[in-house]
């Protein structure tokens, strides 16, 4: 029987120019969970996602998303993605930019509409949807490609750092749209500096250096560290990572 994961990366290696970005990272991922990479700046949390999207070749190692090794450009359809650097067209309304993304995806445009609809909601942005990229606030840019990630009502939704940015009441929003999203079955994969974000998560995964060091439930990690914060635990899995590459 096909076991029903939505990412499954093993023993990943990615080196460039020498420098080892990924080495052995492992991380599974089951339909309706959501799973934190958690890292310091420079780990290579963002080499990982870009990994399992098929959209950094890897050194060694095998990716599947969706049980399908990666890369794989209809399995890529099927994911939302949101970068950390907003890719938005600055001279275009917010409509115009969702519309342009939203061509690119197999939607009839009544389908794409309602997406549109549906989307700018979750975000909060419906009532400044023809206001131009260029007048947005930086949190409102981050809200518009969260919700370019969320029109293809995909399978697996990877976010990179999503609420950087944007204010506490639509960050709980933003989290209560994630958490729905789960009961519909849909994986997600957040990156994040902000531990309340970290404390939401299913299961985490710490990276260093390229590495998966630990990974649990928060309260398994807080538990096994015995520490009572995300950030704790963190520090704690860092020593101890160094005193093991010593
Ligand atoms: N194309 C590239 N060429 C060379 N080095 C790269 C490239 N992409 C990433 N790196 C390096 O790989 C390391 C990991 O970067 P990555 O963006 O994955 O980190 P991150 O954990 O996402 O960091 P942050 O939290 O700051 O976003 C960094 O040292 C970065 O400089």
């Amino acid at each position: 029987m096909v076991q029903n994961i939505s990412v499954d990366a093993s023993h990943v290696y990615k080196t460039i120019k020498k420098q080892v970005l990924l080495r052995d990272a492992s991380i599974q991922l089951h339909p309706g969970q959501l799973m934190g990479l958690i890292g310091p700046s420079g780990a290579g949390k963002t080499t990982l996602i870009k990994a399992i999207m098929g959209m950094t070749a890897i050194d060694s190692g095998q990716i599947k998303v969706l049980n399908q090794s990666m890369p794989n450009r209809p399995i890529l359809e099927k994911i939302g993605y949101m970068a950390q650097s907003d890719a938005l067209y600055n001279n275009l309304s917010g409509l115009e930019n969702m519309l342009f993304f939203g061509r690119l995806l197999s939607l009839k445009r009544q389908e794409l509409l309602q997406s549109i609809d549906y989307a700018a909601g979750i975000v909060n942005l419906t009532h400044d949807l023809k206001k131009r990229v260029s007048n947005y606030s930086g949190g409102m840019k981050r809200r518009l490609s969260l919700a370019i990630a969320l029109l293809a009502d995909p399978q697996l939704l990877i976010l990179d750092e999503p609420t950087v940015g944007i204010d506490p009441a639509l960050s709980l929003q933003i989290w209560q749209e994630l958490n729905h999203l789960k009961t519909q079955g849909k994986s997600i994969i957040i990156t994040t500096h902000i531990m309340s974000d970290a404390e939401r998560c299913d299961y985490l995964a710490l990276i260093r250096e390229g590495r998966v060091i630990t990974a649990g439930t928060p309260q398994e990690l807080k538990d096994l560290y015995k520490v009572d914060s995300i950030e704790a635990v963190f520090l704690a899995a860092g020593e101890q990572n160094k005193e093991i590459q010593k």
